[in-house]
């Protein structure tokens, strides 16, 4: 083991490795399925708890397994056996012996993060802090707003509640979820919930230092719906979600804009021919994915076609920076406004290309295959409440068509310079309508590879409509 900066230094972080050996494979975070991961403890740090009340200790874990190998970020808590109900307890170690917690459940891991982050803060109360238990690559704790006496205390801190996002899988660099929403923030747009407090770490990456993002703390819209539960039970009643998607049409043309000119990015080379590029990633995507769920693999020539006839293609929109993995999931609805979160990119993808420049398209085609989702897991249905393909097309077709019109719109008004020919990106309808089938094939098969390894049950959702993106 190594001697670097952040580097365990006792003993009794093996053991603790150990008792996680068996605690890991459990939560949904965990990027290893199926197969047993090697787990090797890579370096350590301590924060200090302002009330003592606990040792307050954060690990880095490397996990490998065929395929994956990542550094995991585990908070624990260790605290003298008896001395606390209620917060999630891993096992005993040591002798004499030591109780050790799972520290995103507890208020001495939340106070101790919050004195050592940087930014703002928020007046909140980790006493009272709820860990979310959903479907999460990473693990979010709701922090609540201090009650009025407490608050005048808390000596001029931004209000909560707060919501402490704790990125489980760590890569080396600026996290986009922590620095996309503070430009988006600063530069005045208001559908990003406000950044409060980050925090940066180091950790042993083989043989460099790694440096990034560790745990980003974030205003928590307090009654929010979660766009994908809204639009599947709005399905699941048969309720046309076209108002709504034209809305968020809006807000994600808004944040287009509103990213275009807060991260500002440099023209492509005049060398790179740009429909080509997209094509080669269509053909990259699907050969990735076809390894992993070979029962892609008939979808070859089909998938051949496709990238030819967008490789012709002669113009394309600007790259600029996007959000990446927009899905419903990403959108939330307070106070009759979307709101957009989670600026990570695609968990399954490498960092580098999470900020790469690309086609705002693509994060549109991401909202379009959510509704997708939404009529299947939402089980569309008639006026008459039996779930039916009918419905479920007509229900998918009315929230792409509203989420299409509120974008185009809002893009035209912003930028009316640039639609000479009705169409704010200067494309031609044809070329918008190639690209998105591009845009989306290659969202479907992304998400057959993270069904396959996360929920094979859902499997199908991506599966059928790759057939159908191919018929
Ligand atoms: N600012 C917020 N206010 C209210 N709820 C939020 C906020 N940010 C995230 N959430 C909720 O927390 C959950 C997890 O957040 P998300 O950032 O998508 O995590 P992950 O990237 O791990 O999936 C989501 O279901 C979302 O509804
Ligand atoms: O939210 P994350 O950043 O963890 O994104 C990953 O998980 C998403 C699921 O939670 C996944 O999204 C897919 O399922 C959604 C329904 O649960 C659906 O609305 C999306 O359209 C679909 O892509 C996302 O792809 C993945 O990166």
């Amino acid at each position: 083991m190594m001697t670097t900066p952040g580097a365990p230094d006792d003993l009794a972080d093996e053991e603790l490795v150990r008792l996680l050996a068996d605690w890991l494979p459990e939560r949904r975070w965990f990027p290893v399925k199926g197969v047993v991961a090697a787990l090797d403890l890579v370096g350590a740090r301590d924060l200090r708890d302002p009330r003592d009340e606990a040792r307050v200790r954060i690990l880095f874990v490397r996990a490998t397994a065929p395929g994956t190998d990542v550094v995991l970020q585990i908070p624990v808590t260790l605290r003298t056996p008896g001395g606390r109900d209620g917060i999630t307890r891993i096992g005993v170690i040591g002798d004499p012996p030591l109780e050790v917690h799972d520290g995103c459940g507890d208020p001495a891991f939340l106070r101790a993060w919050l004195a050592a982050a940087d930014g703002p803060g928020a007046a909140v109360d980790p006493q009272r802090a709820r860990v979310l238990t959903g479907e999460q690559s990473n693990t979010s704790i709701v922090l609540p707003a201090l009650d009025a006496g407490e608050d005048a205390a808390a000596g001029g801190l931004p209000p909560g509640p707060a919501i402490l996002k704790v990125f489980r899988t760590l890569s080396p660099g600026d996290n986009p979820d922590v620095d996309v929403p503070r430009a988006l923030a600063a530069h005045g747009w208001r559908h990003v919930p406000r950044p409060l407090g980050w925090l940066d770490g180091t950790w042993p990456d083989r043989s460099e230092v790694a440096e990034g993002h560790l745990a980003v703390l974030s205003q928590f819209l307090a009654g929010a719906q979660d766009g994908f539960e809204l639009a599947c039970a709005m399905a699941g009643r048969g309720e046309s979600f076209a108002a709504h998607a034209r809305a968020l049409g809006g807000v994600v043309a808004g944040m287009h804009g509103a990213l275009a000119a807060a991260l500002p990015v440099p023209p492509p080379p005049a060398t790179v021919h740009r429909a080509s590029s997209v094509a080669q990633a269509v053909r990259d995507r699907f050969r990735w994915a076809a390894a992993a769920v070979p029962v892609l693999d008939k979808f070859a020539g089909a998938v051949e076609d496709l990238a030819v006839r967008t490789q012709h293609l002669d113009r394309l929109p600007a790259p600029q920076r996007i959000h990446g993995d927009l899905h419903l999931g990403q959108a939330l609805y307070a106070d009759d406004l979307w709101f957009i979160t989670d600026f990570e990119g695609e968990p399954l993808a490498p960092v580098a290309a999470r900020t790469r420049p690309d086609l705002a398209l693509r994060d549109v085609a991401g909202m379009l295959r959510s509704f997708d989702y939404a009529a299947a897991v939402g089980a569309a249905s008639g006026a008459d409440g039996i779930p039916d393909e009918a419905a479920a097309q007509a229900w998918t077709d009315s929230a792409r068509q509203g989420l299409l019109v509120g974008y185009r719109d809002a893009r035209l008004s912003a930028r009316p310079q640039d639609g000479a020919d009705g169409d704010p990106d200067a494309i031609s309808l044809e070329t918008r309508a190639q690209l998105l089938r591009a845009l989306e094939l290659d969202k479907a098969l992304y998400e057959a590879v993270y069904e396959a390894r996360n929920r094979p049950a859902w499997l199908p959702i991506p599966l059928m409509a790759i057939t159908r993106l191919l018929a």
